[in-house]
């Protein structure tokens, strides 16, 4: 065959497959029926709009009434017709039937690629037994054991603060950039409970590991070389032949990542045998200890246990999944409360009103003193309200995405409207077709949550409607951390971050605007900008003021 027969060959194959994705598949595809926003021409999509947490919840709002609550959106092209669905029961049908629906090979690829194939990027059998070895570490009683470390991280950063404050020659309010400092803390926090391992990164910013980590993860958010990226995704062999600069930053960052946590890895197993061999039974209780010990629980069928490289993999997966989501619980919860300064001082009174019997510096408590703090802080109902509250409103992870891998009817609560005038109650989504889950969305629903449904209020808590109730979720009928069995395992432990940061930094200072405007931007997860410096990376600068009770 000559090489003109050869290409002519290639060429009628790449006609018809484009015949097929442009012109045919989208024809077949029933989702291309149901009614939508207009797709004006032929390159249009929707996908902008809907994932920008700017103009997301004006989008959505103007959706809903126009098209009801199963959407067709266009994704990234003709033949990616997608189900959007605000409709409370095909929500729960979806993140329930894992077996059908499965996050898109194309994310789980990307993640993988930096770190590993943990619980949040495995599927089917493979993600059942990572999670089954799991959970037994974020049972209530273990994370119990972990409160000391996060009470010790809240001093240490409030501490450092006041000494940076106290440093300082002027004598005005000094601003410090809140998103930078909580990441660095809970950076700290995740490095203990997860292996036992203080970076350290409160004091600074110099450790090997901390270093390969953030670096690691900067790469995944800096949003790089789109096309790249993409063209990586479905031809990995190009990042192994033409390794650019982020692919090599992050070689760099997963071998020292290998190196070091591999070692500890290995401590750690030889400390548990070593335990188990002279009858003093090892106790560390970081989420890596108690791991390895659910992995070798004589309970455990051998076919379900997970081998080194997963354990590393899950690692990694709670350094990525659990940092910066609670610190930027913790940012975006103290932007609300220092635009809101009368919530503030009411929630400083509540916290306030937690003392200890024995000594009032923490760093004399006892572990035991320190939990029964904590306990009293847990209790609290207004510090409770307002971290729902901020949960509701700023949702750090913005939306998801599944896959259908086979063809599946789903059910809804509302009617579903489709382009020839009829209506249903069902959605006939077929093989391969994208369903987008807007968290924030759900969270903002006027219909469920009311006119006030935008603002910052956390008295709603104290009297919510029947139809909050009806909403599936984790927490809070939020779907803040998703449901089902992908639902978020790290829940309560975030919690414990959460209250316990917000008692430490909210009893200590009070926090003002600086008069930046802050901007939403969606980067893997939802982050605030300064308006008009987004160049300088995701900030949130505001007035931090010591707090001298009168
Ligand atoms: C405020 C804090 C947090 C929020 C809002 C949050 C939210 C979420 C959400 C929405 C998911 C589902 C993602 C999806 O389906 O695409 C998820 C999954 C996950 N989260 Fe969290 N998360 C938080 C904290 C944590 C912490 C502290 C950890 C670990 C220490 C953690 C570990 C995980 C893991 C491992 C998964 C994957 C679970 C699975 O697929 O089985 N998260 N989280």
């Amino acid at each position: 065959m000559s090489l003109l027969q050869l290409f002519l060959g290639w060429l009628v194959l790449l006609v018809i497959v484009l015949v097929y994705y442009l012109l045919i598949l989208p024809r077949l595809n029933p989702l291309g029926r149901l009614s939508g926003p207009p797709i004006r021409s032929f390159f249009v999509n929707h996908l902008q709009p809907v994932l920008d947490p700017a103009r997301s919840p004006i989008v959505y709002d103007h959706l809903v009434k126009h098209y009801g609550r199963s959407i067709r959106i266009r994704g990234v092209g003709p033949w990616d017709d997608r189900l959007l669905t605000l409709d409370p029961v095909s929500l729960s049908h979806v993140l329930k039937n894992t077996a059908i629906y499965e996050k898109p090979w194309q994310s789980r690829r990307l993640i993988t690629s930096l770190i590993g194939c943990g619980m949040l990027s495995a599927e089917g059998q493979m993600h059942k037994r990572q999670r089954r070895v799991a959970t037994p570490a974020f049972s209530v009683q273990n994370l119990r054991a972990l409160i000391p470390l996060v009470f010790q991280k809240g001093n240490e950063l409030k501490d450092r603060w006041k000494d940076i404050i106290q440093k300082e020659e002027n004598s005005g309010p000094h601003v410090l950039d809140i998103c930078h400092w909580v990441s660095r803390a809970t950076f700290d926090v995740i490095g203990l409970a997860g292996f036992d391992y203080n970076f350290n990164a409160i004091q600074d910013e110099s450790n090997e590991l901390f270093l390969a980590y953030k670096d690691m993860f900067e790469i995944a958010i800096s949003q790089g070389n789109l096309f790249r990226t993409l063209l990586s995704i479905y031809s990995p062999t190009l990042n192994q032949l033409f390794p650019d600069k982020a692919v090599k930053t992050v070689r760099r960052c997963q071998a020292v990542i290998r190196r070091v946590a591999g070692n500890l890895i290995q401590e750690k197993k030889y400390k548990i045998e070593e335990g188990e061999r002279s009858g003093h039974a090892y106790t560390g209780r970081d989420l890596l200890t108690l791991l390895l010990k659910s992995n070798t629980a004589v309970d455990l069928p051998p076919e379900q246990r997970i081998d080194d490289d997963d354990i590393l993999n899950n690692i990694n997966t709670f350094m990525f999944a659990g940092s910066d989501t609670s610190s930027l619980t913790v940012t975006w919860t103290l932007h609300l409360l220092a635009r809101h300064p009368e919530l503030q001082s009411r929630l400083r009174s509540e916290l306030s009103s937690v003392t200890t019997s024995s000594s009032p510096k923490i760093s004399d408590l006892t572990d035991e003193e320190m939990r029964t703090m904590f306990s009293d802080i847990d209790a609290l109902p207004f510090l409770h309200n307002v971290i729902r509250e901020s949960l509701r409103l700023i949702p750090p992870v913005h939306s998801s995405l599944r896959v259908a891998t086979k063809d599946d009817d789903v059910p809804t609560m509302y009617p579903v409207q489709w382009i020839n005038g009829s209506t249903s109650n069902t959605v006939h989504v077929p093989k391969g077709s994208f369903v987008h889950v807007s968290i924030e969305a759900f969270n903002l629903d006027k219909d469920v949550w009311g006119q006030d449904a935008w603002d910052f209020c956390p008295d709603r808590w104290d009297n919510l409607s029947e139809k909050v109730s009806e909403q599936p979720g984790l927490f809070s009928n939020l779907l803040t951390f998703s449901a089902g069995p992908r639902s978020c395992i790290g829940l309560r432990f975030s919690m414990i971050e959460i209250k316990t940061f917000l008692f430490f930094l909210i009893t200590n200072f009070v926090f003002e605007e600086t008069g930046d405007k802050i901007i939403k931007a969606n980067v893997v997860l939802t982050r605030p900008y300064v308006s008009g410096k987004y160049s300088a990376g995701s900030r949130l600068p505001l007035k931090v003021i010591p707090y001298v009770p009168s």
